[in-house]
């Protein structure tokens, strides 16, 4: 049977689940994967899958049916309704070949059916056109469009991780790498030049003229705070996800504003060095770190800084003699035999031992 030649009944948004809705459980990676990938993603309407969510997503089904009856209760909002979530229970639609099925709604939208075996399904149009088939209880709430690319990710009405992905990508998309959760900075490895740093993005939030998330938002709250108590800054993420490089643009805007006795220039030479010994290329990063590394700075009464202090720990030792296929030893291996003289290039193997010597003693 066909579904264009249904007439369907009108949908009426929600623009919240009702009082006491729980959503439980984990994101179902697989559904997105088979389901559309990006673009159910992109929707928001992806999430949970717990035997409670289907007697609460049945009981949202009823209530929401029971609601439709009052169209002002939803209309109340505008900016609510152009990314609805529609719930409306109706007879089996069958297997039909939903992808060629015209609905006659632009936003995204929710049907429900009860199938044989009683799992709910729901059909899904998404604004592209496109209409998916998915169980109802891998469903989570989308966020409306007002709150589309804001800069802090607590203030979406509903967290959940297709919110958080899309909040992070719509940003990404404009090159708003850095994204705020409360005091916590997110921030994606763009892997290309930004325009995010520099002297007039530094006098900009030393002035307070902007507020965007960024690592110089971060590291100016440090120096305003460190007045009262000592501040640490702690950087993590995988391999690759732009650790040193976030080290070293807060590094200068420490500089920037800590500076003036010539010491920061001295802090920042430091990178180059310990790079040098304890950088490699490997598979995931062509400049990855081998080792951990706490940096103190010191800030003298008058708000300069007056002295560092450079830890390094846990670096991968063997990294000096061996390493997997594609990634190489450390970095100064290569730069020493490069400027050598051929003479001493001949030498090459009883220099790297040399080197390896002194890379353990100097860790
Ligand atoms: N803010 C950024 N803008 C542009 N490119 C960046 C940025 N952050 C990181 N990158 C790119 O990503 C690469 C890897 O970053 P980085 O070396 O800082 O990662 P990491 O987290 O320290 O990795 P590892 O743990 O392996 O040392 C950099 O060499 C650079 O090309």
């Amino acid at each position: 049977m066909s579904l264009a030649s249904k007439t369907l009944p009108v949908l009426h948004p929600i623009k919240s689940l009702p009082p006491g809705f729980k959503v439980n459980g984990n994101l179902t990676r697989d559904l997105m994967e088979s389901q559309g990938d990006a673009k159910l993603r992109s929707s928001g309407l992806v999430g949970s899958s717990s035997p409670e969510n289907d007697a609460l997503i049945g009981d949202v089904s009823e209530e929401s049916q029971d609601r439709a009856g009052g169209t002002s209760l939803f209309n109340e909002d505008l900016a609510y309704s152009g990314k609805a979530v529609l719930f409306e229970d109706r007879a089996s639609i069958g297997d039909e070949n939903l992808e060629s099925v015209p609905l006659p709604f632009q936003t995204i939208s929710v049907s429900s059916r009860e199938s044989r075996n009683f799992s709910l399904e729901s059909v899904i149009s998404l604004p592209d056109g496109k209409v998916l088939k998915v169980k109802q209880d891998s469903l989570v709430s989308a966020n409306p469009d007002i709150l589309d690319g804001v800069d802090d990710l607590m203030q979406l009405s509903y967290l959940n991780e297709p919110s958080i992905l899309y909040d992070l990508q719509y940003r990404y998309n404009q090159n708003m790498i850095y994204t705020k959760v409360g005091p916590v900075l997110v921030a994606i490895n763009p892997f290309k030049k930004v325009p995010l740093y520099g002297n007039n993005y530094i006098e900009a939030y030393k002035r307070k003229a902007t507020e965007s998330p960024h690592v110089y938002a971060i590291t100016d709250r440090v120096i305003r705070e460190q007045d009262e108590v000592n501040q640490s800054i702690i950087i993590s993420g995988e391999s690759g996800a732009g650790k040193t490089v976030t080290a070293k643009i807060a590094m200068q805007y420490l500089a920037a504003l800590g500076g003036g006795s010539g010491i920061e220039y001295e802090i920042l030479k430091t990178n180059p060095i310990l790079e040098a010994f304890g950088n490699a290329k490997t598979l995931r990063n062509d400049n990855s770190s081998r080792f951990g590394k706490l940096i103190e700075i010191n800030f003298s009464e008058t708000g300069k800084i007056s002295g560092a202090n450079i830890q390094t720990f846990l670096l991968e030792k063997s990294r000096a003699v061996q390493c997997n296929e594609g990634e190489r030893t450390y970095h100064i291996f290569y730069q020493l035999c490069g400027g050598a003289p051929p003479s001493l290039r001949g030498t090459k193997d009883r220099m790297s031992c040399t080197m390896g010597v002194l890379s353990f003693t100097r860790f």
